[in-house]
């Protein structure tokens, strides 16, 4: 018999049809216990066995040992994201440092990437303080920020770049931030009720956004346009074959990104 199954997925509002989907289309009859938290603790929380199933960031993966992808979902973007951004009162050209958010694994790498591929500049990395983004930002420094925070950000600086955007810009493909991976211990069984639960989700954005109207960070017809326009949720030809390069680049960064963040390539 299935046991109690333990998920572990984003606390971000990107995540709502999943979360919706588990919560409310989930025909098991199992017991599911469900955490929510910033994406690179549902690395350590698959790594240590403590949940069957997480959304991991894709720059992570190579660091998990014996899990393989499940479903075909996944957190990406064709284009313009919006909640993954680099922030700055100047060009990326001017840039001595870029903060990078701890919150954050996937993104670090691709703000790497991108400034040494892309952009070909070489700032230097640091991990911005809890809370750093509340604080004055000096001309010649940028900051990566992703997910709920990122909504009351905006329009404060000169430059905002999108990196899902520029990443489209840089080599016309989607980009993916996480996927959907089993842990050692996970059963066949647990993984399709998932697959079907967060497909469930996925299917009803618009019942979704209605249901949690009054918990968004943001008004209820910009989160539909956000879940609806700029996330995208399977993981199609074209997204994978962006992976795959994002896989191969981050391979080259020099390691470890910054204090405490590495990115190891894995092969989905
Ligand atoms: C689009 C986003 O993607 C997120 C960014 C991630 C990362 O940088 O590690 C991981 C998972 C995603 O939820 C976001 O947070 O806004």
């Amino acid at each position: 018999m299935l046991g109690a199954q333990r998920i572990s997925l984003v606390s971000y509002l990107n995540t709502l049809p999943f979360l919706y989907g588990l919560q409310h289309g989930w025909e098991g009859g199992y017991t599911l216990s469900l955490r929510q938290e910033v994406p690179a603790e549902c690395v350590g929380t698959l790594l240590r066995g403590e949940v069957d199933f997480a959304l991991v960031p894709v720059a992570a993966l190579g660091e998990l040992r014996d899990v393989h992808r499940i479903t075909n979902l996944c957190i990406g973007a064709s284009g313009r994201v919006d909640t993954v951004v680099l922030l700055s009162h100047s060009p990326v050209q001017r840039l001595r440092k870029i903060y990078l958010d701890p919150d954050s694994r996937t993104s670090v790498a691709l703000v790497q990437v991108l400034c040494r591929h892309h952009w070909q500049v070489s700032p230097a990395y640091e991990a911005l303080p809890p809370h750093g983004y509340e604080l004055p930002l000096h001309p010649e420094e940028g900051m990566l920020l992703i997910g709920n925070k990122v909504f009351g950000q905006r329009g404060f600086y000169a430059y905002e770049y999108d990196l899902a955007e520029e990443w489209w810009a840089f080599t016309g493909l989607p980009f993916v931030f996480a996927v959907w991976m089993a842990g050692e211990r996970a059963s066949k069984e647990g993984a399709l009720l998932l697959d079907r639960a967060l497909q469930w989700g996925v299917d009803r954005i618009e019942e979704a956004v209605e249901s949690e109207a009054t918990r968004l960070p943001i008004a209820k017809e910009a989160a539909l346009e956000y879940l609806t326009q700029r996330i995208e949720y399977r993981l199609d030809e074209a997204k994978l074959r962006g992976l795959e390069l994002f896989q191969s680049l981050i391979g080259e960064l020099p390691q470890p990104l910054a204090p405490g963040c590495s990115a190891t390539p894995f092969n989905l």
